[in-house]
């Protein structure tokens, strides 16, 4: 069975520790809903697990599962979707492009969702032929999700994937990742606003042990080393 572990997990930008040490066990099935005020550390835990960022301590193990070339494997990001703040999918190309990248870019864990079908599961109807930037902000965040069914994954990571959405995308939205739990998914979610996982479990950000005493805000001096070793976009 699949299962991810994170023991001790310190994430930072830099070497500045944003929060952790963070400790939890998810197994398919289950989902884990991460909250916390503005800059405890939400979206730095989910680019770490995600892969984009550095652990600065501590440990992340995924086992039992299977990467697209059959072997065990090694990472979450092998088999993981992360769907940041942005939506990653090109203004000026059409969303059904856009969905035909994720598709061809990423080693699948079952059979894809075509994109009209992904489109009308978010509540939208066919705008596979219409530039991604024509769209409205919420349009946008649903069809930037619906890549979460036209390359099926096995991890969603999702950072306040909500943000942009009415109500009824809402709901929407939730019945789709309970979906994704009982069909043996894993869901970490960062969010600001209920999400409709019920049975998730939940890490508050807000009691993590180093969030006191974490160089962070103003006046904190950032060397040109570290700028280096940052992003490059602070
Ligand atoms: N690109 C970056 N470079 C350097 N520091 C950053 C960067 N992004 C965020 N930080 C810092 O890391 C800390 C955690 O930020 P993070 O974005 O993870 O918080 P968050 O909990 O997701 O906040 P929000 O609820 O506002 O989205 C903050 O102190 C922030 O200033």
């Amino acid at each position: 069975m699949l299962t991810i572990a994170a023991d001790g997990l310190l994430v930072g930008r830099g070497r500045a520790i944003a929060a952790g040490p963070l400790d939890f066990a998810l197994a398919a099935g289950e989902g884990l809903v991460v909250t916390g005020p503005n800059g405890s550390g939400k979206s730095t835990m989910l680019r770490t697990l995600a892969g984009l960022l550095p652990a600065l301590g501590g440990t992340i193990a995924v086992s039992g599962g299977l990467a697209g070339d059959g072997e065990p494997v090694g990472s979450i990001a092998e088999i993981a979707h992360y769907v940041g703040h942005r939506n990653a999918m090109k203004p000026g190309i059409s969303v059904g492009r856009n969905l035909d990248f994720w598709r061809a870019t990423l080693d699948l864990a079952g059979t894809p969702v075509p994109n009209e079908a992904a489109l009308l599961a978010l509540g939208l109807p066919d705008l596979t032929a219409v530039p991604f930037g024509y769209l409205s902000a919420g349009q946008q965040r649903r069809s930037s999700l619906a890549r979460l069914l036209v390359a099926p994954r096995d991890i969603w990571i999702l950072d306040e994937p909500t943000a942009a959405l009415d109500a009824e995308s809402q709901a929407l939205f939730g019945r789709l990742m309970q979906r994704h739990l009982e069909t043996g998914g894993l869901i970490i979610a960062a969010t600001h606003q209920p999400l409709g996982l019920e049975h998730a479990r939940r890490l508050d950000l807000s009691r993590s042990d180093l969030r006191e005493s974490r160089p962070a805000g103003p006046g904190v001096n950032v060397s040109d080393d570290e700028l280096v070793e940052a992003e490059g976009w602070l």
